[in-house]
């Protein structure tokens, strides 16, 4: 029985979506038409799926879609051919290359490639690096996300304990670095896989926030009663029935226990696209 208040991120996010358009309607105004690339190279459905969504968003609220397909076997050269074209285009104001990036490419060459002011994905070590710093920029669109959705629904943040399960460049990390903000101020302890008794540290915490990859890691066990729980897993698992199918991190029991839940799906994953508009509008903003 689901006796925890469920944090809806889709309902967030077409909230932001319906604020987004306001915004564009303004930058209209000063004949500024706010544009997203997306890169794809090769043809996984999952990917392309996600990047299907990115432009129906970007429809959505008035932003103009640019895409760039390249095949599985693209050679590095042809990468960097097409990011330096959009790092050109004046009508782009911020790109993202969908990850993952088919092993035979340097993932963290390509995204140093990115123009850090196009960065709308902020995951270019120089806007990583402004987040360490605590200067403006980009912000990584799932912990932006993240952070934004409790915002809105009142959780406090200011104070707080947060255990953070995963030390990932896109969401583990930096969101121990934007919740230890002096905007947040709240206290984090960064697990991993080599935290020793990961239970003592989530037990501990009002928050639990997990990006582990690891399906039904968190268990009721693992948490305070009345604890908000943010599930940011998604790992696609193949079901008795052979069908494919994506699951969480965080046990479906926790809803028994937990206060509040950020589910999967509807929770980050929506709230993860809107920051990706938002990063965007803000940098057409900016001019
Ligand atoms: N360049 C990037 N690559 C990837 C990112 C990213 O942020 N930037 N994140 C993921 C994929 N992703 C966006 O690209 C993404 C994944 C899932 C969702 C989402 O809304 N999921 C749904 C559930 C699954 C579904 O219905 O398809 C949900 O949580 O409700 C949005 C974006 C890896 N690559």
């Amino acid at each position: 029985m689901v006796t925890a208040t469920v944090l809806d991120g889709k309902a967030t996010a077409a909230e932001i979506k319906d604020e987004l358009r306001i915004r564009v309607k303004a930058l209209a105004e000063r004949g500024i038409t706010p544009g997203l690339g997306t890169v794809l190279v090769g043809a996984d459905p999952g990917s392309q799926a996600y990047v299907n969504g990115k432009h129906r968003d970007c429809a959505e609220v008035g932003i103009a879609s640019i895409r760039r397909e390249l095949p599985a076997d693209a050679t590095p050269q042809q990468v960097d051919d097409v990011l330096a074209e959009l790092n050109a285009d004046p009508a782009c104001h911020g790109y993202i290359v969908q990850l993952p990036l088919p092993a035979h490419l340097d993932t963290q060459r390509v995204l140093e490639l990115i123009d850090p002011a196009k960065d709308a994905d902020g995951l270019h070590p120089v806007n990583l690096g402004r987040l360490v710093l605590g200067y403006d920029g980009p912000l990584p669109c799932t912990p932006r996300g993240i952070v934004e959705l409790l915002r809105r629904h009142d959780v406090a943040l200011r104070g707080a304990t947060v255990a953070v399960v995963g030390r990932g460049n896109t969401v583990g990390r930096p969101l121990g670095l934007l919740l230890t903000r002096r905007s947040e101020n709240a206290t984090v302890t960064l697990c991993h896989t080599g935290t020793l008794d990961l239970a003592s540290h989530t037990r501990a915490a009002d928050i639990v926030i997990v990006a582990a990859g690891v399906p039904g890691l968190l268990t009721a066990d693992m948490i305070n009663p009345g604890a908000v729980v943010v599930d940011v897993g998604i790992t696609r698992v193949i079901g008795p029935d052979g069908k494919g199918r994506y699951t969480g991190d965080v046990d479906p029991e926790v809803a028994e226990t937990a206060g509040a839940l950020v589910p999967m799906p509807g929770g980050v994953g929506p709230m993860t696209r809107a920051m990706l508009l938002t990063n965007v509008v803000e940098r057409a903003e900016r001019g």
